[in-house]
C-alpha cells in the first residue's frame, strides 16, 4: 500500500523530485534550444554576428585613438620628442578617425539591436508554435495528471522569457566579449604587463560569479515552479467557479490564494537576497579594478613618470571600457539563469514523448477514404498506461457490424467509456487490436483521415470560443454557411439562433456559457449532421439533461443514428431501447451479457438487475 506522507515529508519529496528534474533537464537546455532556433533563422543570426563584431571593434579602438590623440597633441605642443608607437598623424585627423568609428558603431549598434529584437520575437513565436503543436499531438494520458494553468504558464510566460532573453543574451554576450577581447588587445598595444594584471583581476571576478551561478539558478527554478503552481491553481478555480459559487467558498479560496502567494513571495525573497548580495560584492570588486590598476601602474613605472603620464589616460579609458562589458556580462548571467529555467521547463514539454504514432508527422499511415465493413475489437486486454496494474477490459472480443447500433451498459467504472476511447484511439489496447474496414489496425492508419468519419458526442459538449459557423464547421471545415444553417435546422436550433441579434455570428462564450445544456447538445448534434460520420459514438450524450429535454434530444440522436454504425454508452436504459444489440460490461470482467433490450430485461443477470434496480423503470 502507498505510504501516506505528512506535509513535511511531502514537501521534502517534492523538493528532491524538482532537484532531480532540475539537474536532469537544466544542462545545456538553453544553449541547445537557442542554437536550434538560431540555425532555423540563420540569416538573422549571421546579421547579428556581423553587426556585433563591428560594434565591438569600433568601440575597442577608442583607447588606442586616445593614445594617438595624446601623442599628436604632445607633438604639436612640441613636448613629444620621438615615440615609436606614434602613427605620425595630426590631431585633427585622429579626431576624424574617431568620428568615423563612432558613426560605424552607431550604425552597427542599431542593426544588432533591431535584428536581435526581431530574432527574439521570432524565436518566441517559433517556440509557441512548436509547443502548441506538441500539446495537441500529445496523447490523452499526458493530460491526466497536468493542470491546464501549469501548461499555460509554460506556453505563455516561459516562451516570452526565452524570447526576450534570446534577443538580449547572444547580442550582449557577443558584444561584451568581443569588446573585452578587443579592448584587451588595444590595452596590450599600450602596455603588456598591465594588460596581464587586468586579465588576472577579471578572471578572479568571473570565477567568483561562476561559483554563485548554480545555487542561484536553483532558487530561480523553485521560484518559477511556485508561480506555475499558483497560476495552475488560479486557472483551475476559474474553471470551477460554479462550484465555488454553489459552495459559498469564496472566502476559503481567497485565503488559499494568499497562502499560495506567500510561498511565491518567500521564494522571491530568497532569490532577491542572494542576488543582491552577489551583485553588491561584484559591483564593489569591478569598480575597485580601476584604482587597483592605477596603483599597480604607478608602482611599476614610478621611475618613468613621462611614460606613466602618457599611458595613464588610455589606461583609465581602457579599464572604464572593460567595466561596461563586464557589467553587461553579469547582467547576462542573471538573464541566462532565467532563460535556462524557462528553457528547462519548455524542454520538459518539447521532449515529452507520445505513447503512440498517429502518423501525423511521418504521413506513412494508411489513408482512410471511406469506412466500410465491420469494426472488430480483437482479443483486447486494456489497462490505462497511467495505472498499468489495473486491468479494465480483460479478453474483450467483439464485432460491431456495419450500420448497426450498439449500446454498452454496466455499472459505474465497468469500462464503457473506455470502449469509446479505444475507438477514438485516445489509447491503444495493451494487447490485441482494434480493426476497422474489417482488417485495418487503427495503429496503422493516418489517424485524422479515420477520425474524419467518426462523430463523437459526449456528456459535456465541447463548445469553442467563436461564432456558430466556427463551432459547427469544426467537424467539416470546407462546409458552406448554408450547410451550417441546414444542419442547425435539422438539430432544431435554427429558430433559437435567429432570435439572437447577431444570429449565426453570435460569439459563444469560451465554454458555451451562453447556452443551456440542451442547446449545447443540439449544437453538437448540428455539428454531427454536418459531419455526417459513418461511425457515431454517443458517450452519455443525454445524461446531463432533464427528462423532457432528454427526450427531445434523444429524438434528434435517433435521427442522427440512422444508417451509421452507432455506439451508445448510457446509464439511462430508456435511451437504448431501440438499439440492435446491448453489451453489458462488468467491472474488470469485460463482456458479461449480450442481447436485445427485450431479451435482456427478462433474462436473469446483470442487465435485469440494472433494469430492476429501478433506474430504468422510472424512466420508461
Ligand atoms: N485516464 C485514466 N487513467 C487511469 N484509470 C482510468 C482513467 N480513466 C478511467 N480510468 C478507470 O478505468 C475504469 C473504467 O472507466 P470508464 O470511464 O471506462 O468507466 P465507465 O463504465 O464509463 O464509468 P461511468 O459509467 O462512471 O462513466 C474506472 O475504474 C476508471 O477509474
Amino acid at each position: 500500500m502507498e505510504k501516506i506522507l505528512n506535509p513535511q515529508e511531502e514537501s521534502a519529496r517534492e523538493f528532491v523530485e524538482s532537484s532531480k528534474k532540475f539537474k536532469k533537464a537544466g544542462k545545456g537546455s538553453f544553449y541547445k534550444l537557442v542554437f536550434r532556433y538560431m540555425i532555423r533563422n540563420k540569416w538573422w543570426t549571421i546579421g547579428i554576428f556581423v553587426s556585433v563584431i563591428i560594434v565591438a571593434m569600433s568601440t575597442a579602438v577608442t583607447p588606442k585613438i586616445i593614445e594617438q590623440l595624446m601623442m599628436s597633441v604632445k607633438h604639436e605642443l612640441g613636448s613629444l620628442e620621438s615615440f615609436d608607437k606614434w602613427w605620425g598623424l595630426k590631431w585633427q585627423s585622429v579626431v576624424y578617425i574617431q568620428i568615423g568609428f563612432l558613426v560605424l558603431m552607431a550604425a552597427s549598434t542599431y542593426c544588432s539591436q533591431w535584428i536581435a529584437g526581431m530574432l527574439g520575437k521570432q524565436i518566441e513565436v517559433d517556440l509557441r508554435n512548436d509547443i502548441t503543436k506538441k500539446l495537441v499531438e500529445l496523447d490523452m494520458s499526458y493530460y491526466s495528471d497536468k493542470k491546464i494553468g501549469e501548461i499555460l504558464t509554460k506556453v505563455i510566460s516561459d516562451t516570452q522569457i526565452l524570447g526576450e532573453q534570446t534577443g538580449i543574451i547572444p547580442v550582449t554576450t557577443l558584444t561584451a566579449l568581443l569588446t573585452l577581447v578587443f579592448s584587451i588587445i588595444s590595452l596590450a598595444t599600450i602596455d603588456v604587463t598591465l594588460t596581464f594584471v587586468a586579465i588576472g583581476l577579471f578572471v578572479l571576478i568571473f570565477s567568483s560569479f561562476g561559483l554563485a551561478y548554480v545555487p542561484l539558478k536553483k532558487l530561480l527554478y523553485n521560484l518559477r515552479k511556485s508561480i506555475t503552481k499558483t497560476n495552475g491553481s488560479v486557472i483551475d478555480r476559474i474553471n470551477t467557479v460554479k462550484l465555488i459559487k454553489a459552495s459559498g467558498t469564496e472566502k476559503y479560496e481567497s485565503e488559499r490564494f494568499v497562502e499560495m502567494h506567500k510561498e511565491y513571495h518567500d521564494n522571491y525573497k530568497k532569490l532577491t537576497y542572494s542576488q543582491s548580495v552577489m551583485m553588491t560584492i561584484l559591483f564593489l570588486g569591478i569598480n575597485s579594478i580601476q584604482i587597483i590598476l592605477i596603483v599597480i601602474a604607478a608602482t611599476l613605472y614610478k621611475d618613468s613618470p613621462e611614460y606613466l603620464e602618457l599611458i595613464l589616460p588610455s589606461l583609465i579609458i581602457a579599464i572604464g571600457m572593460m567595466i561596461g562589458p563586464i557589467m553587461a556580462l553579469l547582467r547576462v548571467v542573471v538573464g541566462l539563469m532565467q532563460a535556462a529555467t524557462a528553457a528547462t521547463r519548455i524542454e520538459e514539454i518539447l521532449e515529452e514523448k507520445t505513447r503512440f504514432n498517429n502518423h501525423f508527422e511521418d504521413k506513412q499511415g494508411i489513408h482512410i477514404e471511406k469506412i466500410s465493413g465491420d469494426i472488430h475489437f480483437k482479443d483486447i486486454t486494456f489497462c490505462y498506461p497511467e495505472k498499468p496494474d489495473k486491468v479494465i477490459l480483460p479478453n474483450f472480443d467483439f464485432t460491431l457490424k456495419e450500420g448497426k447500433s450498439y449500446a454498452f451498459v454496466g455499472e459505474t467504472g465497468a469500462g464503457k467509456s473506455t470502449i469509446s476511447k479505444l475507438l477514438l484511439r485516445f489509447y491503444d489496447p495493451t494487447r490485441g487490436q482494434v480493426l476497422i474496414n474489417n482488417d485495418i489496425d487503427l495503429r496503422d492508419i493516418y489517424l485524422s483521415s479515420y477520425l474524419n468519419h467518426v462523430g463523437y458526442v459526449e456528456q459535456e459538449p465541447s463548445i469553442l470560443l467563436g461564432n456558430i459557423y466556427d463551432n459547427v464547421k469544426y467537424s467539416r471545415f470546407e462546409a458552406t454557411d448554408e450547410d451550417v444553417v441546414k444542419a442547425c435546422k435539422k438539430a432544431e436550433l435554427h429558430e433559437l439562433i435567429m432570435s439572437w441579434p447577431e444570429g449565426y455570428n453570435t460569439i459563444l462564450g469560451e465554454r458555451g456559457f451562453m447556452l443551456s445544456g440542451g442547446q449545447k447538445q443540439r449544437l453538437v448534434i448540428a455539428r454531427m449532421f454536418l459531419k455526417d460520420p459513418k461511425i457515431l459514438i454517443l458517450d452519455e450524450a443525454t445524461s446531463a439533461l432533464d427528462n423532457i429535454v432528454e427526450k427531445e434530444i434523444q429524438g434528434k440522436l435517433d435521427e442522427l443514428m440512422k444508417g451509421r454504425t452507432t455506439i451508445s454508452i448510457a446509464h439511462r436504459l430508456s435511451t437504448i431501447k431501440n438499439v440492435d444489440q446491448i453489451i453489458v460490461l462488468g467491472p474488470q470482467k469485460g463482456i458479461v451479457q449480450i442481447g436485445t433490450f427485450e431479451e435482456l430485461k427478462t433474462t436473469p443477470g446483470h442487465f435485469k438487475k440494472l433494469y430492476d434496480a429501478g433506474q430504468s423503470k422510472n424512466d420508461l
